[in-house]
């Protein structure tokens, strides 16, 4: 938790319970259904709280702001995200459904209500528009694109335009290569000077 709070200091009581929280929950919720590598659990705050908060070090999302969590998993980059912009919409999804109970269940726990999960493909996903898509480790950029781009609506509300953010690392040369886009690529070692963030990531594709 120490490792959050060494970057962002401005949260409310209510935000720091929530974010302390979050380690006995996945561990207990994890013991019941993996959504994180037994080794990576140990490094929860570094490898996925702090790492999913590379999104809010480089857009503040503006309140009333929708984002749709592609491929949430056990809910990254969505639940650390919801926690830090309690003011912003999340729908979190995936094709796995066991994997959004923990989400469920976590976010119940910790009273988060900005919060929805759906159980889906998301290129099934129709007639929904968001602000934003985040997404991490889930598909190559061009499925990734393929399948924010008619989720997200045309905009501009916040300091950067809607579009999709994701979290990505090594070598991103040949994926965008066979991708239609030109990424804004920010190396999340410029951000966070842990080793662990050496060749991640996080990419912003404009709609
Ligand atoms: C490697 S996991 C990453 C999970 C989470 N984003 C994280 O970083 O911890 C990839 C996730 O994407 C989901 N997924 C893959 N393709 C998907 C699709 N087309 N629509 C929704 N979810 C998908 C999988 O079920 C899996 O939970």
């Amino acid at each position: 938790m120490e490792i959050i709070l060494k970057y962002f200091s401005d949260f409310d009581e209510k935000q720091l319970r929530q974010f302390a929280a979050l380690e006995e929950l996945y561990k207990d919720w994890n013991g019941k259904i993996n959504v994180i590598s037994r080794k990576d659990i140990e490094s929860l705050y570094l490898k996925h709280v702090l790492h999913s908060l590379a999104i809010a070090a480089t857009i503040e999302f503006q309140p009333g702001t929708s984002v749709i969590d592609i491929g949430t998993g056990g809910g990254f980059p969505g639940v650390p995200l919801a926690i830090f912009f309690p003011e912003v919409q999340f729908h979190l999804v995936d094709s796995i459904a066991k994997k959004l109970k923990v989400i469920n269940e976590v976010s119940n726990a910790i009273g988060l209500t900005n919060i929805t999960t759906q159980h889906t493909r998301a290129e099934e996903i129709k007639n929904r528009q968001f602000d934003f898509a985040v997404s991490r480790a889930v598909a190559p950029i061009k499925d990734l694109w393929k399948w924010a781009y008619p989720l997200i609506k045309r905009g501009n509300k916040q300091e950067l335009p809607n579009g999709l953010i994701c979290l990505k690392g090594g070598d991103l040369v040949q994926e965008i290569a066979e991708s239609s886009v030109k990424p804004r690529m920010i190396p999340i070692d410029e951000i966070f000077e842990e080793d662990y963030f050496k060749e991640k990531y996080l990419l912003h594709i404009t709609k």
